[in-house]
């Protein structure tokens, strides 16, 4: 029994080795970890903290809704399972690789010049007054200049530090347009710039360093 909370005590381990350092796991990519159906559930999710974060839930209601989302939320927790084999971040073909803790983005190229994606910061990822919390924006700078930096290194790398300069609003609800590109490898450090625009208009840039982790390091 789980009050849905936190349950790790029923998280499943698999026994292998599938840790090499890093976020790299030996495990192989798929796109059918969590079944066909998986991007409706995370789509769902999102959907879940989207209304959550404008809802104001009269008590009768909030007191059904506490019933029934302790219901999921058990239901989930009988299905956890490790970080290396979880969907969640592995689902290359779904938004944010399904990883619902990103802001969803979808790559739409990857080249010489960098990786460009397609970003949109939800009700979710409300800061004020209709505008991107700041750290969300970090967040999405995060994973994808972690990328530019993987693809430019051909490694996996951590993020040693990370600025943003926020030049202008970024808005919820629109798909913006993100750039992030290795501006300069020298060794194991990546120095990776990165911008959001929304059209013509430049709402944030990144300045940051991602260091290629060597074999082994956490
Ligand atoms: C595709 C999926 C992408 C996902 C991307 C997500 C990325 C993340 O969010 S990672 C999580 C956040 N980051 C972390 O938790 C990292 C925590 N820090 C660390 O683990 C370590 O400090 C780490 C790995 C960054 C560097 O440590 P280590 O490997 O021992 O390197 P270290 O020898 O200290 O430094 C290497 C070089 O970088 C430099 N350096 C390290 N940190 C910094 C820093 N903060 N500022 C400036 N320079 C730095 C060092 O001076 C050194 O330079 P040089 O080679 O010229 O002497």
């Amino acid at each position: 029994m789980s009050d849905g909370a936190s349950s790790p005590e029923t998280t499943t381990e698999i026994e292998e080795d599938p840790h090499e350092g890093g976020f790299r796991a030996h495990t192989a990519i798929t796109t059918e970890r969590g079944g066909p159906r998986y991007g409706e559930f995370s789509e769902q999710v999102r959907a879940l903290m989207d209304n959550v974060r404008y809802a104001c839930p009269p008590p009768e209601v909030a007191d059904e809704l506490i019933e029934q989302l302790a219901a999921i939320n058990e239901k989930l927790d009988a299905t956890r399972i490790d970080e290396w084999h979880s969907p969640s971040g592995t689902r290359i073909d779904l938004p944010a690789r399904g990883n619902i803790t990103l802001p969803p983005f979808e790559v739409t190229d990857v080249n010489d010049d960098g990786v460009f994606a397609t970003v949109t910061f939800r009700d979710f990822h409300l800061g004020g007054n209709k505008a991107a919390h700041g750290g969300h924006v970090a967040v999405a700078f995060d994973d994808l200049g972690g990328y530019a930096s993987a693809v430019a290194i051909q490694g996996v790398c951590r993020t040693a530090y990370l600025t943003v300069q926020y030049r202008s609003i970024t808005p919820l609800n629109t798909p913006l347009q993100a750039h992030t590109w290795a501006d300069r490898v020298d060794g194991r450090k990546v120095f990776t710039k990165g911008a959001i625009y929304d059209g013509d208009r430049l709402c944030a840039e990144m300045d940051a360093l991602f260091i290629k982790l060597n074999p082994g390091q956490q």
